[in-house]
């Protein structure tokens, strides 16, 4: 089902549409009571309904023939007091399905969102952040009106129809049947149109998807493409997914509004048979004229709840492909599950790697039988060109992909035999990409550890000197920050990072290329506070600048899938090996 890109539509599973309906029907039954309330409520409703036409019969064939005017009014009072109870009722109901169908919504959002949380790299690697918006959004969102009018118009409309179809049958057969013998007619008709139909919908929701994913990458990447004044290339690509969009919608409606026009055929065909029976074959002197009125009436209260349900019929294949999309999601199962509630103990930082064999797609093995053991305390700095495997590395070890083969122990324990947050909740993880949150430098700090003191929050702060430009600004702790950390240098975001790892006290820390946004000048400043970071517990650094590792108690140059040199920096200069051709071409110096 994955699609890693908006250029391509995403695929479609082959769930059956009616255990998607039933799926999405069943969050109705959270709201049993008030659901029997409402049908209660429409149930009088239809009751009036129906009994209109009989009172018509009734004053036509009786009061006003006879000139039993009190009759009359009697009568006429009673229907209005009817009539107003059930305008009331309408009202009523409306309010109560409302209320009823955004719960509904808001506990499938709520399903669907944590539910994302527990997916792991996998799922978010392989489609844009703009797909996975418009699931949560836009899919949602559709589902409101199919809910409401399941209940408004599916179960009183069928009802209607059925007590319709009765009353006619009790009254006069010959008639009833002339009047519905267009039914298996409009039958046939909706079966095609909504086997069309449902593939139509579904090519339009994978084509809004795409637009959104172009839409969210677009802006996201904005900087970028006004840089490199790509403005008129995106441009372009939008027109040609609006497009696309367009006529994917155009091509789905069309489908669906023949069905209105079916149902109005079949309607005019099923009055015109009923007035042809009712004339020429049973004859005016066997059909009272309140008869005539009377069926011309439920002919109309037939034909115009077959007109809603086919509405509402529409609306199911309309949005049964959002349905689909949202269940699919919450079907995913993560690929990284706790196998059982053992908790990691509090970590020493001992790091093993037996034999790890590692491959993103089961094809190409990034890491081929690396081995390595990392003692409490340790700190290794991982460096190698480009794509060789660093970053794989340290996410194996804080479990955000398994291993194919092999094992990763920390302090002897396999990390896929504890729970991923009593293993990940012990390390602090820094990378280039330091996102912050929108709210106050402060609370993106404390993001670290939540139950940190605002003394704690200045403590860690001033550990990696982020203090100092925090003082700088107008409000200090409590200046708010924009989505993403916009209004800070990159230098300063990247110490407001370290602050928030800082107060994590994690007992392994990951830092992967976390100095990189950071001028010489800062990095002298941070190094003090790195080095403070560091202390005491397992670190594993990757640097492409070899001057930041320089101290590091080992250094693993990895390439071709494994581990090629290690030792310290003096030991790998003197061994002239890679390392050295890498110190080099860094110092731009001849390779002797
Ligand atoms: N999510 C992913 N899906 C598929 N392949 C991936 C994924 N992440 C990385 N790779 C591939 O795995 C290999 C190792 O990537 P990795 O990020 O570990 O390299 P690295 O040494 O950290 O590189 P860099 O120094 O550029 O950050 C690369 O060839 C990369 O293309």
């Amino acid at each position: 089902m994955s699609v890693n890109s908006y250029k391509e539509d995403e695929h479609s599973t082959g769930t059956s549409k009616r255990n998607t309906l039933k799926r999405l029907f069943s969050y109705l039954l959270f709201y049993k009571k008030k659901i029997t309330f409402v049908l209660v409520i429409m149930g009088f409703c239809v009751v009036v309904s129906l009994l209109n036409p009989l009172f018509m019969e009734y004053a036509i064939d009786n009061d006003i023939t006879s000139g039993n005017m009190s009759g009359l009014v009697r009568l006429i009072l009673a229907a209005a007091v009817l009539n107003l109870l059930m305008v009331a009722g309408i009202r009523l109901r409306m309010y109560l399905m409302a209320d009823i169908t955004n719960s509904i919504l808001v506990t499938i959002r709520q399903e669907l969102y944590t539910h994302i949380q527990t997916l792991d790299f996998n799922f978010f690697d392989s489609r844009p952040t703009g797909k996975i918006l418009s699931r949560i959004i836009g899919d949602i969102n559709s589902l409101k009106d199919v809910l409401g009018n399941f209940v408004t118009t599916m179960i009183p409309d069928l009802l209607t129809v059925i007590a319709v179809a009765g009353i006619m049958l009790v009254k006069n057969p010959p008639l009833a049947l002339a009047a519905l013998c267009s039914l298996p007619l409009m039958a046939l008709g909706m079966w095609l149109i909504q086997t069309i139909s449902h593939k139509r919908w579904q090519i339009f929701r994978k084509k809004a998807s795409n637009l959104n994913a172009f839409i969210h990458e677009d802006i996201s990447g904005i900087r970028v493409i006004q840089s490199f004044t790509a403005e008129q290339e995106t441009a372009e690509t939008f027109r040609e997914l609006v497009k696309e969009h367009r006529h994917s919608f155009i091509r789905a409606c069309r489908m669906n509004d023949s069905l209105g026009s079916i149902i109005d055929f079949s309607w005019g065909l099923g009055v015109a048979a009923m007035y042809f029976v009712g004339i020429r074959i049973l004859g005016t002197d066997q059909v009272s004229l309140g008869t005539f009125i009377a069926f011309g009436t439920y002919i109309g209260m037939f034909w115009s709840p077959i007109m809603n349900l086919s509405n509402f019929y529409n609306q199911i294949i309309t949005n049964l492909a959002a349905a689909e999309r949202i269940f699919e999601v919450l079907d995913t199962k993560p690929e990284i599950t706790d196998e059982n509630d053992s908790v990691m103990p509090p970590m020493k930082g001992d790091v093993v790697f037996q034999n790890v064999c590692f491959s993103y797609d089961n094809k190409v093995n990034v890491l081929q039988n690396v081995s390595f053991h990392i003692h409490p305390g340790e700190t290794i700095a991982l460096v190698g060109p480009t794509g060789a495997g660093k970053t794989t590395i340290v996410n194996l070890i804080s479990r955000f992909y398994d291993v194919q083969k092999g094992a990763v122990l920390i302090d002897g324990i396999d990390v896929r035999s504890v729970t991923t947050l009593s293993l990940r909740s012990q390390m602090g993880i820094m990378t280039q990409d330091n996102f912050l949150f929108t709210g106050t430098i402060r609370d993106n700090i404390r993001y670290g550890r939540l139950d940190a003191t605002d003394d704690e929050i200045i403590a860690a702060a001033k550990a990696v000197h982020a203090h100092e430009f925090i003082m700088k600004l107008e409000k200090g702790y409590d200046t708010e920050l924009k989505e993403r950390g916009g209004g800070l240098s990159v230098g300063q975001k990247q110490l407001l990072a370290f602050a928030r790892t800082m107060i994590s006290d994690p007992s392994i820390l990951i830092l992967d290329e976390a100095t990189s946004s950071i001028d010489t000048n800062t990095e002298l400043l941070v190094q003090e506070g790195i080095e403070t970071l560091l202390q005491g517990r397992t670190s594993f650094v990757i640097a492409h600048r070899l001057s930041t590792i320089q101290k590091a108690d080992r250094i693993f140059v990895i390439d071709q899938g494994g581990i090629l040199e290690e030792g310290n920096a003096h030991e790998l200069l003197e061994k002239k090996g890679a390392y050295y051709r890498l110190h080099m071409a860094q110092m731009a110096l001849p390779v002797s």
